[in-house]
Protein backbone atom coordinates (compact mmCIF):
# COMPACT_ATOMS: atom_id res chain seq x y z
CA UNK A 1 0.00 0.00 0.00
CA UNK A 2 1.39 3.61 -1.05
CA UNK A 3 1.86 5.35 2.46
CA UNK A 4 4.77 7.76 0.87
CA UNK A 5 1.48 9.57 -0.93
CA UNK A 6 0.07 10.99 2.06
CA UNK A 7 2.02 14.22 3.58
CA UNK A 8 2.38 14.43 7.91
CA UNK A 9 -0.27 17.41 7.01
CA UNK A 10 -2.35 15.33 5.28
CA UNK A 11 -2.13 12.56 7.71
CA UNK A 12 -2.86 15.62 10.62
CA UNK A 13 -6.13 16.24 9.01
CA UNK A 14 -7.16 12.55 8.77
CA UNK A 15 -6.99 12.13 12.49
CA UNK A 16 -8.32 14.99 13.46
CA UNK A 17 -11.41 14.57 11.85
CA UNK A 18 -11.80 11.22 12.24
CA UNK A 19 -12.07 11.56 15.69
CA UNK A 20 -15.28 13.43 15.22
CA UNK A 21 -16.81 10.18 13.62
CA UNK A 22 -15.49 7.64 15.43
CA UNK A 23 -17.21 8.61 18.58
CA UNK A 24 -20.64 7.65 16.88
CA UNK A 25 -19.65 4.90 14.47
CA UNK A 26 -23.16 3.50 14.12
CA UNK A 27 -25.14 6.69 13.14
CA UNK A 28 -22.25 7.97 10.75
CA UNK A 29 -22.07 4.85 9.20
CA UNK A 30 -25.89 4.80 8.57
CA UNK A 31 -25.75 7.97 6.55
CA UNK A 32 -22.73 6.55 4.68
CA UNK A 33 -24.77 3.60 3.81
CA UNK A 34 -28.40 5.21 3.34
CA UNK A 35 -25.92 7.80 0.59
CA UNK A 36 -24.68 4.19 -1.45
CA UNK A 37 -28.56 2.85 -1.52
CA UNK A 38 -29.41 6.22 -3.05
CA UNK A 39 -26.98 6.34 -5.77
CA UNK A 40 -27.01 2.93 -6.48
CA UNK A 41 -29.84 0.79 -5.22
CA UNK A 42 -28.92 -2.10 -7.16
CA UNK A 43 -26.45 -2.62 -4.09
CA UNK A 44 -29.14 -3.33 -1.68
CA UNK A 45 -29.64 -6.96 -3.14
CA UNK A 46 -26.10 -8.14 -2.24
CA UNK A 47 -27.18 -7.82 1.27
CA UNK A 48 -28.86 -11.66 2.24
CA UNK A 49 -28.84 -12.96 5.86
CA UNK A 50 -30.35 -16.22 6.02
CA UNK A 51 -31.18 -15.74 2.36
CA UNK A 52 -33.62 -13.17 3.02
CA UNK A 53 -33.87 -9.69 0.67
CA UNK A 54 -34.40 -6.69 2.09
CA UNK A 55 -37.97 -4.88 0.63
CA UNK A 56 -36.28 -1.31 1.33
CA UNK A 57 -33.02 0.73 2.50
CA UNK A 58 -35.03 1.64 5.20
CA UNK A 59 -35.68 -2.26 6.64
CA UNK A 60 -31.96 -2.80 5.42
CA UNK A 61 -30.45 -0.38 7.95
CA UNK A 62 -32.56 -1.41 10.85
CA UNK A 63 -31.45 -5.01 10.69
CA UNK A 64 -29.38 -6.08 13.44
CA UNK A 65 -26.58 -8.18 10.85
CA UNK A 66 -26.32 -4.99 8.51
CA UNK A 67 -25.84 -2.44 11.99
CA UNK A 68 -22.98 -4.93 12.34
CA UNK A 69 -21.31 -4.92 8.87
CA UNK A 70 -21.67 -0.78 9.43
CA UNK A 71 -19.67 -1.50 12.51
CA UNK A 72 -17.43 -3.89 10.59
CA UNK A 73 -16.70 -1.16 7.74
CA UNK A 74 -16.27 1.46 10.39
CA UNK A 75 -13.82 -0.78 12.05
CA UNK A 76 -11.48 -1.03 8.75
CA UNK A 77 -11.55 2.84 8.87
CA UNK A 78 -10.49 2.80 12.60
CA UNK A 79 -7.67 0.65 11.36
CA UNK A 80 -6.75 2.49 8.43
CA UNK A 81 -6.73 5.85 11.04
CA UNK A 82 -4.61 4.03 13.41
CA UNK A 83 -1.82 2.95 10.44
CA UNK A 84 -1.73 5.62 8.63
CA UNK A 85 2.16 5.65 8.98
CA UNK A 86 2.17 2.45 7.91
CA UNK A 87 -0.39 0.95 5.76
CA UNK A 88 1.30 -1.91 4.66
CA UNK A 89 0.63 -4.01 7.53
CA UNK A 90 -3.08 -3.87 6.31
CA UNK A 91 -2.40 -5.02 2.67
CA UNK A 92 -3.07 -9.02 3.40
CA UNK A 93 -5.99 -8.24 5.61
CA UNK A 94 -7.50 -5.62 2.60
CA UNK A 95 -6.51 -7.75 -0.06
CA UNK A 96 -8.46 -11.53 1.78
CA UNK A 97 -11.12 -8.37 2.70
CA UNK A 98 -11.46 -8.02 -1.02
CA UNK A 99 -11.48 -11.57 -1.98
CA UNK A 100 -14.65 -12.26 0.49
CA UNK A 101 -16.32 -8.98 -1.35
CA UNK A 102 -15.97 -10.47 -4.70
CA UNK A 103 -17.66 -13.73 -3.15
CA UNK A 104 -20.39 -12.38 -2.36
CA UNK A 105 -20.84 -10.48 -5.76
CA UNK A 106 -19.73 -6.96 -5.11
CA UNK A 107 -18.53 -5.27 -8.41
CA UNK A 108 -14.79 -3.29 -8.00
CA UNK A 109 -15.90 -0.73 -9.31
CA UNK A 110 -19.18 -0.21 -6.63
CA UNK A 111 -16.16 0.63 -4.25
CA UNK A 112 -15.88 4.37 -6.08
CA UNK A 113 -19.31 4.63 -5.29
CA UNK A 114 -18.86 4.07 -1.53
CA UNK A 115 -16.09 6.13 -1.69
CA UNK A 116 -18.63 9.05 -2.89
CA UNK A 117 -20.66 7.97 0.11
CA UNK A 118 -18.04 7.98 2.74
CA UNK A 119 -16.67 11.68 1.45
CA UNK A 120 -20.67 12.75 1.90
CA UNK A 121 -20.58 10.81 5.22
CA UNK A 122 -17.73 13.53 6.28
CA UNK A 123 -18.95 16.17 4.97
CA UNK A 124 -22.67 16.00 6.80
CA UNK A 125 -20.54 15.03 9.89
CA UNK A 126 -17.81 17.87 9.81
CA UNK A 127 -19.47 20.60 8.17
CA UNK A 128 -17.37 23.50 7.11
CA UNK A 129 -14.58 21.68 9.22
CA UNK A 130 -13.96 19.37 6.14
CA UNK A 131 -12.34 21.34 3.97
CA UNK A 132 -10.98 20.92 0.95
CA UNK A 133 -7.54 19.96 1.62
CA UNK A 134 -9.27 17.56 4.20
CA UNK A 135 -11.25 15.71 1.35
CA UNK A 136 -8.37 15.19 -0.30
CA UNK A 137 -6.63 13.90 2.72
CA UNK A 138 -9.42 11.28 2.77
CA UNK A 139 -9.84 10.54 -1.14
CA UNK A 140 -6.06 9.77 -0.69
CA UNK A 141 -6.50 7.44 2.12
CA UNK A 142 -9.78 5.61 0.23
CA UNK A 143 -7.80 5.13 -2.86
CA UNK A 144 -4.54 3.54 -0.78
CA UNK A 145 -7.72 0.79 0.81
CA UNK A 146 -9.45 0.38 -1.81
CA UNK A 147 -6.49 -0.51 -4.03
CA UNK A 148 -5.04 -2.89 -1.50
CA UNK A 149 -9.10 -4.69 -1.93
CA UNK A 150 -8.34 -4.62 -5.46
CA UNK A 151 -5.62 -6.86 -5.58
CA UNK A 152 -7.80 -9.08 -3.72
CA UNK A 153 -9.30 -9.62 -6.71
CA UNK A 154 -6.65 -9.52 -9.18
CA UNK A 155 -5.19 -12.62 -7.13
CA UNK A 156 -8.06 -14.88 -7.61
CA UNK A 157 -7.72 -17.15 -10.56
CA UNK A 158 -9.39 -16.98 -13.92
CA UNK A 159 -12.97 -17.74 -13.78
CA UNK A 160 -13.98 -18.23 -10.44
C1 LIG B 1 -20.46 -2.06 -2.17
C2 LIG B 1 -20.30 -2.03 -0.87
C3 LIG B 1 -20.29 -3.25 0.01
C4 LIG B 1 -21.08 -4.35 -0.04
C5 LIG B 1 -22.24 -4.64 -1.00
C6 LIG B 1 -20.63 -5.24 1.02
C7 LIG B 1 -21.17 -6.46 1.30
C8 LIG B 1 -20.73 -7.33 2.27
C9 LIG B 1 -21.32 -8.61 2.58
C10 LIG B 1 -22.56 -9.18 1.87
C11 LIG B 1 -20.60 -9.17 3.57
C12 LIG B 1 -20.84 -10.54 4.25
C13 LIG B 1 -21.93 -10.42 5.26
C14 LIG B 1 -21.59 -9.50 6.43
O1 LIG B 1 -20.56 -9.71 7.11
O2 LIG B 1 -22.39 -8.58 6.68
C15 LIG B 1 -19.54 -8.24 3.92
C16 LIG B 1 -18.61 -8.44 4.91
C17 LIG B 1 -17.68 -7.50 5.32
N1 LIG B 1 -17.51 -6.25 4.79
FE1 LIG B 1 -18.53 -5.45 3.25
N2 LIG B 1 -19.58 -4.65 1.68
C18 LIG B 1 -19.34 -3.43 1.09
C19 LIG B 1 -18.36 -2.54 1.44
C20 LIG B 1 -17.45 -2.71 2.46
C21 LIG B 1 -16.40 -1.79 2.79
C22 LIG B 1 -16.12 -0.48 2.05
C23 LIG B 1 -15.73 -2.31 3.84
C24 LIG B 1 -14.54 -1.77 4.58
C25 LIG B 1 -13.70 -0.89 4.07
C26 LIG B 1 -16.35 -3.56 4.18
C27 LIG B 1 -15.98 -4.37 5.23
C28 LIG B 1 -16.49 -5.62 5.47
C29 LIG B 1 -15.99 -6.52 6.51
C30 LIG B 1 -14.86 -6.22 7.51
C31 LIG B 1 -16.74 -7.70 6.40
C32 LIG B 1 -16.58 -8.97 7.24
C33 LIG B 1 -15.60 -9.89 6.53
C34 LIG B 1 -15.34 -11.18 7.29
O3 LIG B 1 -16.31 -11.86 7.64
O4 LIG B 1 -14.15 -11.48 7.51
N3 LIG B 1 -17.41 -3.79 3.32
N4 LIG B 1 -19.63 -7.13 3.11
Amino acid sequence: MESAALSGAQRALIRQSWRRVRREPEQHGAVLFRRLFDLDPDLLPLFQYNCKQFASPEECLSAPEFLDHIRKVMLVIDAAVNHLEDLPCLEEYLRNLGKKHQAVGVKVESFSTVGESLLYMLENCLGAAFCPDAREAWTKLYEAVVQAMRRGWDALPEGI
